[in-house]
């Protein structure tokens, strides 16, 4: 779950400092590589590399990112490799000059690469499906055949990219003659949002994908992006918005709610801090409808993304809620991780128990989410060696069975533990005594109880039913095949990972 950024500044002030700092604060969107792309006289300066927001960017990358107007992105792959190639933003020369960030998947990347080689003539370097949304959109703004282009030329153009291409994506770009850009897919699947900051110049504009990013460079939100809508946001400071998508379909990420997004983050005008408090409260009403007599002494959260719902769940059970484990802040989110096991290794290296917080107890551990059982199987056989006396596992999310398309890499129903198990097999696999998931009606109530006009979400992972409507058994059957895990591991082994050939500034 890729983190985009993009701000237009009207003053003087150069935005690469800004850019990284909005970068720094959605690195727990992607922590495999980030990259920042800035504008001045219609020159485009670009850093990009695998790695963490504080170790792509030196001070000698930061002084050659010039410009008052720019994007940025962190990257965590759903698609092609890891490769250093395949940092966003991405650049096409033609036309204009345009660079590009995208978080989401599209699921028709092969057919549209195949359309973009015969044609439209275009070149694709990498097996990134971000550079194939990016060349479908240069095609389809060359076709305004325009020397100088304005707002209405980019609409006109993302209202084709729409009806191209299919999948999870929000964008943003940056086109060297006119500005900053953004767009939204018509389900809304990914997040993104706009705000303003008022200056002595004027008006200074930004996107990102989630609203923390805002607060902590002291913009306002204005709104989400509607599903389908684009934003485009002039060099000089004008914004323009349109609703570029024939029909679309309120319909986000609920995955979003339950784990990605930071809780101080507000998604469609949903808190996600509260979205979590009504997941803890509506898990523990369901311990005590079907667990009346239940022999829980306290209740622990598995930091950090817990936090929030084993707080609310104790409250609401009357139970003490205890911090049992800590967590090694130097450590990064370990789902996220390529590969099984550095994922493994790193939950042994970031958490550790508390011993006195276990002896003797019957603890309720809680989890926003099971995924492949990485977390759970090694905290609760921790939570044993920590003395617990029962160990008990809840979920604030419901059993994950599904693969997931719109972007986060899980595309294996092999690897999901809970993918042909029942409640009491999953249990038994990360060896707890009882094991309590959400139901999905609750899940959907706790997130929409937070707003008006959002009241479906995308909960493939947990349903099997995909939001936009195209997701066929032979596609989940590639997916599995090209990214399951042992695939991704021999391509890497096998050095087919590297692509020589990429827009890059120099180290
Ligand atoms: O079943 P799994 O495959 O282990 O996946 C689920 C776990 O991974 C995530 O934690 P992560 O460490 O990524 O981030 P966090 O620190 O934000 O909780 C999530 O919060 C669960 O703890
Ligand atoms: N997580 C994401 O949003 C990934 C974006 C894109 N599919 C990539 O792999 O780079
Ligand atoms: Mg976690």
């Amino acid at each position: 779950m890729c983190g985009i950024v993009g701000i237009v500044s009207v003053g003087e002030n150069l935005v690469n400092q800004e850019i990284y700092d909005a970068l720094t604060i959605l690195q727990h969107r992607g922590q495999d590589a980030a990259g920042i792309v800035t504008c001045e006289n219609g020159r485009f300066y670009q850093r990009k590399d695998n790695g963490l927001v504080k170790d792509v960017f030196r001070t000698r990358h930061m002084r050659d990112l010039h410009g008052t107007m720019g994007i940025g992105h962190v990257r965590y792959p759903t698609a092609g490799s890891s490769s250093s190639a395949e940092a966003q933003p991405f650049y096409v020369n033609s036309p204009y000059g345009i660079a590009m960030g995208h978080n989401g998947n599209l699921t028709n990347a092969e057919t549209l690469a195949q359309e973009l080689y015969r044609q439209d003539l275009r070149h694709l370097n990498t097996n990134s499906d971000s550079e194939v949304l990016l060349n479908i959109f240069a095609h389809e703004l060359m076709q305004q055949k325009k020397l100088m282009i304005n707002h209405e030329d980019v609409f006109n153009a993302i209202r084709h990219v729409h009806k191209r291409v299919r999948g999870g994506y929000a964008a943003v770009g940056l086109i060297s003659s006119l500005g900053v850009i953004a767009f939204r897919d018509p389900f809304g699947l990914r997040p993104a949002v706009v705000g303003k900051r008022e200056t002595a110049f004027g008006t200074d504009y930004m996107v990102a994908s989630e609203s923390v990013a805002l607060d902590g460079l002291g913009f306002s939100l204005i709104k989400d992006l509607a599903p389908g809508e684009a934003v485009v946001i002039t060099e000089s400071g004008e914004i323009f918005y349109q609703q570029c998508a024939e029909n679309p379909q309120y319909s986000p990420c609920i995955f979003e709610f339950v784990y990605f997004a930071r809780p101080d983050s507000m998604i469609d005008d949903i808190s996600v801090y509260k979205s979590r408090l009504r997941m803890g409260e509506k898990l523990a009403d369901k311990i005590l409808r079907e667990w009346s007599d239940h022999d829980i002494d306290v209740v622990m959260p598995i930091p950090d993304t817990s936090r929030t719902s084993a707080l609310e769940l104790a409250t609401r059970l009357g139970k003490p809620y205890r911090e049992g484990f800590i967590k090694n802040r130097y450590i990064g989110r370990t789902f996220i991780m390529p590969g099984q096991q550095l994922r493994k290794k790193s939950v042994r290296q970031k958490l550790n128990p508390i011993d006195l917080e276990f002896e003797g107890k019957n603890v309720l551990l809680v989890d926003d989410s099971i995924v492949r059982g990485t977390t759970s199987g090694q905290i609760v056989q921790m939570a044993r060696e920590a003395g617990a006396r029962k160990v008990y596992f809840a979920s604030a999310a419901p059993p994950v069975k599904y693969p997931y398309v719109y972007g986060i890499d899980m595309p294996s129903p092999t690897e999901l533990v809970a993918s042909g198990r029942t409640v009491e097999e999953v249990a038994e696999v990360i060896g707890a005594d009882r094991l309590i998931y959400q139901d999905l009606d609750d899940l959907i109530d706790a997130v929409s109880a937070g707003s008006e006009a959002v009241n479906q979400f995308d909960t493939s992972c947990f349903s099997g039913v995909y939001a936009t409507g195209d997701i066929t058994p032979e596609y989940l059957a590639s997916l599995d095949t090209e990214r399951n895990d042992d695939a991704q591991a021999t391509r890497q082994a096998a050095g087919q990972e590297t692509v020589g050939i990429h827009n890059q500034s120099g180290n």
